[in-house]
């Protein structure tokens, strides 16, 4: 269905003789301004502010925001903002219009409209498929006069349905977040009855909403009202206000015999928002649902409809029960508004925040990680015991025995857990334990091999030596009268001599291990090089070294391999 503007209501404030004192165009730029009767009048119409793109990022039109927010009327006054939000197709922006009637119209005590008048404004349609996208706000911001004597500016908003097939997880929750964040009266769009995963559905958007605000102490939003469409047991819960109070509170209800997990999900709800409520709406008539040429003429509304209708709308937008925004306390002005709405959604367009999951999902990578971290532990204990602490020094093949029969135990108990997701999901899981496992294994060989006493001797053995060199280079070509290398030679004779004097006292005090560190690697790659070429003349004389060592050689080709 198209959007038309809304045919009865003229332009001119006087209208609106009491509390709503006028509305403003979002084509006010700059300074407000009625238009005059010969300019063109732009109509009023519902304005997309947020865009979810088909590679399910956000986008913020901040140009269209700060028209309406930033107006000359509305920067400075406090705000009022409502939303709707809730699962797709469930006529949210078909009561969204009701709203709007309402706003243009209260004063008259007409404002439900003439029975046979189309529906228009955000909007709306019959069908299977989604409509709304993103959040969209309408173009005129209502002034109310408030009972404490202000002038506020009241804000529609309508949003994205969530579940939709297109949308994902996460871009079910921003748009829940956000509107919620946003608005100071968050009405809950149900249908039917209000079930338990509704209500997981409402923790998980407010906690991903609470994540990417400030720390508060208080409760962050305000007024939640849950609306449930469809109410077919009046004869339960009345409908309206009444009956849904007493439903709202025996579905709310917290108790010592509850599960665990009832209970926290209703103290989270609890604990967001500052109001809630509940108001039970019934069936709006088979044409209303079903036939595809409905067009929101009330004529064809079911009267119990209209007669909720006129109690719910007015109830939720009458001066005295407008809420104004706040956040930590604080009253937000539109300017305030604007800034906020920009802070959220670069908070939501960044990678900080962890991706809200489908259930599956989530218990998938639980029970994953769960299986990862415990056959990681089985590994680590048994490893513990073989080489960590203050165990004696193994030799390094006996420790890479026991790591790969350690690790293939880990393996075997992370394949044999049962875990939700599958084979292919949980691979991913199984590649993530294998490298831990080997990255263990690297920092035992380290722990192991500091126990060597070799290895602990291996910096000052290779001073020595190249001290020793240097002295008989030096000797040699002192004698035979080549006094630049000999002396080159006592030179670093004499920094090999330093070197390995700081090396002792860095060993001794536990300070510069920095500097210790350098000491150590220059000298392990000496003595790593010295070992090559001891190994390359050892092989280029092979037959003859296998012809006098035979049992040395499955050895030395153990250690060799490892070498390179
Ligand atoms: N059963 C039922 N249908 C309704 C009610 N109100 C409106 N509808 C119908 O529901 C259909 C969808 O209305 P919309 O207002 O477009 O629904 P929506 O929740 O905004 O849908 P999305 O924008 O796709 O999220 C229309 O055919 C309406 O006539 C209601 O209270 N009960
Ligand atoms: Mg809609």
């Amino acid at each position: 269905m198209q959007v038309f503007p809304l045919p009865q209501v003229s332009r001119t404030v006087h209208l609106f003789p009491a509390s709503v004192s006028g509305r403003l165009s979002w084509f006010s730029e700059g300074s407000f301004s009625w238009p005059s009767e010969d300019e063109p009048v732009e109509k009023a119409r519902p304005v997309q502010i947020l865009v979810v793109n088909d590679d399910h990022t956000f986008e913020l039109d901040e140009e269209a925001l700060n028209k309406i927010l930033l107006s000359d009327e509305v920067r400075d006054r406090e705000v009022v903002a409502l939303s709707v939000a809730g699962a797709f197709r469930k006529g949210k922006s078909f009561l969204m219009d009701f709203m709007l009637r309402y706003m243009y119209g209260q004063e008259l005590n007409t404002w439900l409209g003439h029975y046979d008048e189309p529906l228009t404004g955000f909007s709306w349609r019959g069908g299977s498929e989604r409509e709304t996208t993103g959040i969209q706000i309408w173009s005129e911001v209502f002034l109310v006069d408030i009972p404490s004597g202000e002038k506020v500016a009241v804000l529609l908003m309508d949003t994205q349905g969530t579940f939709d097939s297109q949308s994902t997880i996460r871009d079910s929750a921003t748009v829940f977040a956000l509107s919620t964040m946003i608005s100071s009266m968050q009405v809950y769009n149900l249908s039917q009855n209000i079930q338990e995963d509704d209500l997981q559905h409402l923790q998980l958007f407010t906690e991903y909403g609470r994540l990417a605000m400030e720390e508060t102490f208080q409760k962050p939003f305000q007024s939640l009202i849950f609306l449930v469409r469809d109410w077919s047991f009046p004869y339960e819960f009345n409908y309206g206000l009444d009956g849904g109070t007493k439903f709202l509170e025996k579905r709310l209800k917290i108790s010592e015999n509850q599960h665990e997990e009832l209970q926290n999900v209703r103290k989270h709800i609890y604990s967001c928002f500052t109001n809630i409520s509940c108001f039970l709406m019934p069936h709006p008539g088979l044409k209303v649902a079903t036939n595809p040429n409905f067009d929101g003429r009330l004529k064809e509304v079911d009267e119990d409809f209209i007669i909720q209708l006129k109690v719910l709308v007015p109830w939720l937008l009458c001066a005295e029960n407008l809420e104004v925004k706040e956040i930590n306390g604080n009253k937000i002005t539109g300017r305030g508004l604007v800034e906020y709405f920009k802070a959220y959604i670069k908070i939501y367009q960044g990678e900080e925040l962890p991706h809200p999951k489908s259930m599956l999902q989530a218990t998938a990578e639980a029970n994953n990680l769960a299986a990862v971290a415990a056959a990681k532990d089985l590994y680590s204990k048994q490893m513990e015991g073989v080489c960590g602490g203050d165990r004696p020094f193994l030799a390094p093949n006996d420790l890479q025995n026991k790591h790969l029969g350690l690790r293939e135990q880990a393996i075997k108990l992370f394949c044999g857990v049962k875990k939700m997701g599958g084979e292919e999901f949980s691979r991913r899981y199984l590649q993530q334990l294998e490298s831990e496992i080997d990255e263990l294994y690297i920092n035992y060989i380290k722990h192991n091999d500091s126990k060597n006493i070799f290895h602990a001797a291996r910096t000052p053995a290779t001073l020595f030596v190249v001290i020793f060199i240097m002295y008989v280079i030096a000797g040699v070509t002192g004698f035979i009268g080549v006094d630049i290398i000999a002396s080159l030679c006592n030179m670093v004779m004499g920094l090999a001599l330093i070197t390995l004097c700081t090396w002792a006292y860095i060993r001794y005090s536990g300070e510069y291990r920095e500097l210790g560190a350098v000491i150590d690697q220059v000298a392990g790659a000496l003595w790593d090089q010295a070992l090559f070429r001891l190994y390359d003349a050892a092989t280029s004389h092979r037959h003859v070294y296998h012809h006098t060592f035979p049992a040395a050689q499955t050895e030395t080709n153990k250690d060799t391999g490892k070498k390179k």
